[in-house]
């Protein structure tokens, strides 16, 4: 097995452009000679626009961060809402159902099943430019709602990376994009001959766990100041292996943990603006989860801490969320149910199977209605108005990625809500006009988390991360919104403040993680929360 890497930021052309330039400016000759970089960004800018397809827009954007990344990132920071559909959810999908189509040079680190007992050599081959800090490791077989897709998971890890980069200033060469090839159990892709991974089905778990042992001890001895962050595993695996490593490196899951945390701090928002119309104490919220996944579980979990904030007890937490899955409402004299499920299952229900969602909507009576599930237009314009009959302003948030897969499109929200609904999607809708108003989707995606917890727990040296941190980056996020976003009815701050909003949730994590005593920065304890956050601002990497 022969592994190749190269970081994408010492390809030939960005040696060219080295080559091409002295501390003194560019040499003569080996550029033309109006070459400007204030009117190359408008270029650069141009030819993107050209482009009429999405996945054209990433293999163009995907090539501009290999031969000028920092004309890439100062790019993308000045265009945020622009950027991330392109380089995120939703044409990072494509760029991975594509990517061995697509694939012109590599970009990450591959580790395979067949490199078991000598992974150390193979992860000893990434170049050290800088001292790694953050990883992105999937192993393919959940990207996004887009099913196991194996090798070409590596694009996920890669989007999630740039808007590390981008969003809380992670330096470029400190980061490492890793598609695990466990096999895959697509079909298509095991028949296509362009594929690039392993041309074999999924190894067992037994195996797998012994591979990811491995895996996770070596990358520990290579990279002692790593944080690690699990993307898109399969739900089994995605949560068998944050407990298993959770308390051992500094690990967390995106998918559980950072979509947990997004979803709480956008809940927070949504149901105060919901209680103050209806009147509804925030304690009495009704929560119905339509997909009982990684992230529908993980979400879950999450919000209890929304109803223990209000006072009530973790039994009395639970009572409020219902889970549906493919079988229907999820309880426990149903038989048989998957771990994961067995904390929410409901113990007040007998009855047969509950299956139709107009059907539980009527049995729940929820105030939210929160879409983890794959399934588009799940939320159909019946869904819609009998949560809307129910609450004046129903919580209605279509979860699922990308964004073919929502359970509904933000105008159908709108229009059969007669404008009230309180709306987050994963992936991005535009902005609409209703009775002459604008009103504004907000993105429920833990891109708005994962950067600043990140960036927290590295500057904090943080062994382990701990739920409290995950908890302060929710309540950090959720109390980040101005007065001028709260006044347009938004519910997440505006993707342009990135930067601020995570220097602010790593600030509140850095301190969560000196309260759980898992920090190893002693020099952070000591200042107060201005200058901690100042601290954090200058730590961060300028394109
Ligand atoms: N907005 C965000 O930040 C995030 C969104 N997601 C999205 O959430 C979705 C689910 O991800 P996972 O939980 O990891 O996947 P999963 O495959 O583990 O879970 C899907 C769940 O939906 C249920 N389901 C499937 N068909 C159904 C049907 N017809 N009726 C009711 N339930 C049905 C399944 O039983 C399962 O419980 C994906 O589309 C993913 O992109 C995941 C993480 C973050
Ligand atoms: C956003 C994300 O992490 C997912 O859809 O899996
Ligand atoms: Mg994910």
């Amino acid at each position: 097995m022969t592994i190749v890497l190269t970081p994408y930021v010492s390809g030939g052309a960005q040696k060219l452009k080295a080559a091409s330039q002295s501390p003194a400016g560019p040499k003569h000759g080996l550029t033309p000679p109006a070459l400007d970089d204030a009117v190359h960004a408008l270029r650069c800018l141009a030819q993107l626009r050209s482009k009429d397809k999405g996945i054209e827009k990433y293999i163009y954007l995907s090539m501009l961060k290999e031969q000028d990344p920092a004309m890439f990132y100062k790019l993308c920071l000045a265009n945020m809402s622009e950027f991330t559909p392109i380089i995120y959810t939703p044409t990072v999908g494509d760029a991975c159902l594509q990517y061995s189509h697509i694939y012109r040079r590599p970009e990450g680190l591959y580790v395979s099943i067949k490199d078991k007992g000598n992974i150390k050599s193979v992860i000893s081959n990434w170049p050290r430019v800088d001292e790694a800090r953050i990883s992105v490791v999937t192993d393919g077989s959940r990207i996004l709602g887009l099913g196991d897709l194996g090798i070409n998971g590596m694009p996920i890890s890669i989007g999630k990376l740039s808007l590390y980069i981008a969003g809380a200033g992670i330096r470029p060469t400190s980061t490492i994009p890793i598609c695990l090839d466990l096999g895959t159990n697509n079909q298509a892709y095991l028949d296509d001959p362009l594929y690039l991974g392993l041309r074999e089905r999924r190894v067992p778990d037994n195996e797998m766990t012994e591979f990811m042992d491995e895996f996770m001890d070596e990358m520990s001895v290579a990279f002692p100041k790593l944080m690690v962050q699990f993307e898109d595993f399969s739900t089994d695996h995605a949560f068998a292996y944050l407990e298993r490593y959770r308390n051992k490196y500094p690990v967390f899951n995106d998918d559980i943990q950072g979509t947990g945390a997004v979803v709480l701090s956008g809940f927070l928002n949504a149901a105060k603006i919901s209680s103050a119309v209806s009147g509804r104490p925030l304690s009495s919220h009704r929560i119905l989860f339509f997909g009982a996944g990684s992230a529908g579980v993980g979400v879950a979990s999450q919000l209890m801490s929304f109803f223990t904030i209000q006072g009530l007890s973790v039994d009395e937490a639970r009572e409020r969320v219902w889970l549906v899955d493919s079988q229907g409402l999820v309880y426990d004299a149903r038989g048989k149910l998957a771990e994961h499920k067995k904390y929410f299952s409901r113990k007040d229900y007998e009855g047969p199977p509950m299956k139709n969602l107009l059907d539980i909507i009527d049995y729940v009576k929820p105030t939210a209605l929160l879409g983890l599930s794959t399934i588009s237009n799940a939320f159909n314009a019946e869904v819609i108005r009998a949560m809307s009959a129910l609450n004046a302003r129903p919580i209605i948030f279509p979860l699922s990625n990308p964004v073919r897969l929502s359970e509904c499109t933000f105008s159908d929200a709108v229009e059969n809500s007669n404008g009230n609904v309180l709306f987050a999607s994963g992936s991005p809708f535009d902005p609409i006009e209703y009775n002459g108003k604008t009103l504004y989707p907000g993105q429920g995606n833990n891109m708005y988390i994962f950067p600043g917890l990140g960036l927290g727990s590295i500057l904090s040296r943080a062994k382990s991360v701990t739920d409290t941190m995950v908890e302060a980056a929710s309540l950090g996020l959720a109390e980040s919104l101005t007065p001028e976003e709260h006044d347009a009815g938004l519910l997440y701050p505006r993707i342009e403040r990135i930067r601020e909003i995570s220097a602010n949730i790593a600030k509140d994590v850095i301190r969560a993680a000196q309260k759980a005593g898992v920090d190893r920065s002693p020099e952070l304890r000591e200042p107060n929360d201005d200058d901690v956050y100042k601290r954090v601002q200058s730590k961060m990497w300028t394109p």
